[in-house]
């Protein structure tokens, strides 16, 4: 029995990977051995998924069938479309609504969860599917709550193009969907983070992926994941309604305790690098729209904690101006996250099921011992 007791699991080496890698000190992220500024510049989302699935960036004539098998899979039966229906009228959290839809997709796949238990083979077509369908799911969820009926999917746009059109009833304009699909290959991968994680967990035990997929959207929903970006644009409103600067606020917040949203990261000590880019988009978003408001009191925040805390900000921080930018309801922007990241869920239970072992930590017992027992009615 190990008695060094990590909490958190900081530091833990739990697997070997060959899909992503972070180096926290000089603020670097590579997937597969590419950096992610490159990838950010120059790939589109669906190339990325093939990266990630696949082990290498694909040639024109490979990512064509990927992307038209993906885009054949984007519809979603109306019997899950109905239970999103009652979701939104119940005003159910949209990364809720998500969970459960993505749960409720097993029941039409075509094929049997029964007998997957770590078939590679079926694990990639269902994750397939489940990214082809989750952009769907979460327009849907939107048009719905809004009192407008869902649009049904189109082939002939990419995956970034479609989400849009599905959500807004109109083809983007290009610089949004580039912009959109360079923020779904930002978010794609990052390591064993806490939904990664919860994912391999799940299928450690010889689970199917709809249950992995399923974990990991639960767990990227909270406030110290992926869920972040939503709060960070509360802050942000929150800020502009008050009478106080963005310094003046972020001294307060700090002062008394509070974390700010965006802000820290377990495995980076400097800026992530995502930040970085998408930063860069938010101001150019903002100075096109004349509206600079949002990325200046995020400047404003960045480098007051800089100065007074060291604390740089992850990726959550400037993805929620960049999304405020472009019209997406802030309730969105985790789901959004999500749509992106199941591309490296899949991969990372892919990957750990090749060599799979059941994942099951310990707990140092601090409770009571020998205590007597004493029956029901003696108590
Ligand atoms: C996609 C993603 O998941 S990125 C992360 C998204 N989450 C957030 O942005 C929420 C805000 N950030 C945080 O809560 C944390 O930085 C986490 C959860 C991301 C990382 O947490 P941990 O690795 O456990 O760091 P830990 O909680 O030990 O913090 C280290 C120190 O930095 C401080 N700190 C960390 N983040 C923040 C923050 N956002 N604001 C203010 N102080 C902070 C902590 O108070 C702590 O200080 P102390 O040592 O004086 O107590
Ligand atoms: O790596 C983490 O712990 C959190 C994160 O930035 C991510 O999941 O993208």
């Amino acid at each position: 029995m190990p008695d060094e007791l990590r909490k958190g699991l900081e530091g833990v080496l739990v697997a070997e990977s060959s899909l992503s890698d972070i180096d926290g000190e000089e603020g670097r992220l590579v997937y597969r051995g590419y950096a992610i500024e490159d990838l950010a510049r120059n790939t589109s989302f669906e190339e990325v998924l093939y990266l990630l699935w696949e082990g290498h960036l694909p040639t024109e004539s490979e990512l064509e069938p990927f992307e038209e098998q993906m885009a054949e899979e984007r519809a979603v039966r109306e019997e899950v479309l109905s239970t999103v229906r009652e979701l939104a009228a119940a005003e159910e959290n949209p990364m809720a609504a998500l969970r459960t839809a993505v749960s409720m997709l097993s029941a039409y796949d075509p094929d049997d969860s029964t007998g997957e238990a770590g078939d590679g083979e079926i694990a990639q077509r269902k994750g397939r599917r489940i990214t082809a369908k989750m952009p769907t799911i979460v327009a849907a969820y939107k048009r719905l709550r809004d009192g407008e009926e869902p649009v049904a999917p189109r082939t002939d746009l990419s995956h970034a193009e479609n989400f849009l059109y599905m959500l807004n009833g109109e083809e983007p304009a290009q610089t949004l969907a580039d912009v959109f699909d360079m923020a779904l290959v930002v978010h794609a991968d990052h390591g064993i983070n806490a939904s990664t994680f919860a994912a391999m967990v799940t299928a450690s035990t010889l689970s199917d992926l709809h249950s992995s997929v399923t974990s990991a959207i639960g767990a990227l929903k909270g406030g110290l994941h992926g869920g972040a970006n939503q709060n960070v644009m509360q802050m942000l409103l929150e800020l502009d309604e008050s009478d106080l600067t963005a310094v003046e606020w972020a001294r307060e917040a700090v002062e008394s305790g509070d974390r700010i949203p965006g802000f820290g990261h377990r495995v980076y000590d400097v800026k992530d690098p995502r930040a970085r880019i998408l930063s860069a988009k938010s101001k150019a978003l903002g100075k096109a729209a004349d509206e600079l408001k949002w990325y200046s009191y995020s400047r404003a925040i960045e480098e007051f904690m800089a100065k007074e805390t060291g604390i740089a900000p992850n990726v959550d921080f400037y993805s929620a101006s960049m999304y405020y930018e472009m019209g997406i309801p802030i309730d969105l922007y985790t789901p959004i996250f999500a749509m992106s990241r199941v591309g490296g869920w899949v991969a990372h239970v892919l990957e750990y099921q090749e060599e799979n072992r059941l994942i099951r930590p310990r707990a140092r017992y601090v409770g009571p011992e020998d205590r007597e027992f004493v029956r029901i009615e003696q108590r």
